[in-house]
């Protein structure tokens, strides 16, 4: 197998912007699969990691969701309310240390055993984003507090107890369309859930 590093050359790095998210623009020497290297022009978006959670109560057999404003999905003219597993972004801490503080967080549960599931890039094409996803059973005891996200950054996130078997049916009716929370759901239902 080819050491792929061999065939990318990063020739310069301009940061086009430089906002909440920076974006660069790169020229690259790319070897292709024939041998011929050509020189190309890619953006990226530098996202740092996040990582995002399955609750799930299996006495209930319900998922602990949440519903906050996305002003992306906003623009992009889909339902801007949007209902998602609780996710944040690593700010420097162990992947599981800021699951455990973003559930706390957005809906005041506090996790005993959490399981780290697998990675993901959601957008490779374009955003270096790369999230870890997690799994956590809880029960009712494990919620200590309202949740809601944090005052101080104008969040404003509602809580949603959902059964597993309506969150999986809002996949395919479109109430839920965010990426990670069907992979989370379709997961549990491979993998813990009550068979349909
Ligand atoms: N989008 C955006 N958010 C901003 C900005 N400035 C500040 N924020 C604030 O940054 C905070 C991020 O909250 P987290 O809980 O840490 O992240 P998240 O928004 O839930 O992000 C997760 O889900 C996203 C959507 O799937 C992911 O894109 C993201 O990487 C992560 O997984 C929010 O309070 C948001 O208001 C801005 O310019 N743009
Ligand atoms: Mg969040």
């Amino acid at each position: 197998m080819t050491d792929t590093n061999e065939r990318v050359r990063i020739v310069s790095d301009k940061t086009l912007s430089d906002g909440w998210t920076r974006l660069s623009g790169y020229e690259l020497d790319y070897t292709d699969r024939n041998g011929a290297t050509h020189r190309l022009h890619r953006e990226v978006f530098h996202r740092t990691p996040a990582a995002c959670i399955l609750l799930y109560d299996a006495k209930r057999d319900k998922v602990v969701l949440v519903r906050q404003f996305r002003l992306p999905a906003h623009i992009a003219g889909e339902p801007a309310w949007m209902i998602e597993v609780p996710a944040g972004l690593l700010d420097e801490d162990h992947p599981e240390d800021a699951i455990r503080r973003e559930a706390m967080e957005e809906t005041g549960y506090r996790l005993r055993e959490v399981r780290h599931l697998f990675k993901a890039l959601t957008s490779p094409g374009s955003v270096t984003e790369l999230v870890h996803f997690f799994y956590a059973p809880v029960d009712l005891s494990d919620r200590i507090d309202d949740g809601g996200g944090l005052a101080e950054e104008h969040e404003d996130i509602e809580v949603i107890e959902l059964p597993l078997a309506a969150a999986l049916d809002m996949i395919e009716s479109g109430g839920i369309i965010d990426a990670k929370t069907i992979m989370l759901l379709q997961w549990a239902a491979m993998n813990v859930g009550a068979p349909r």
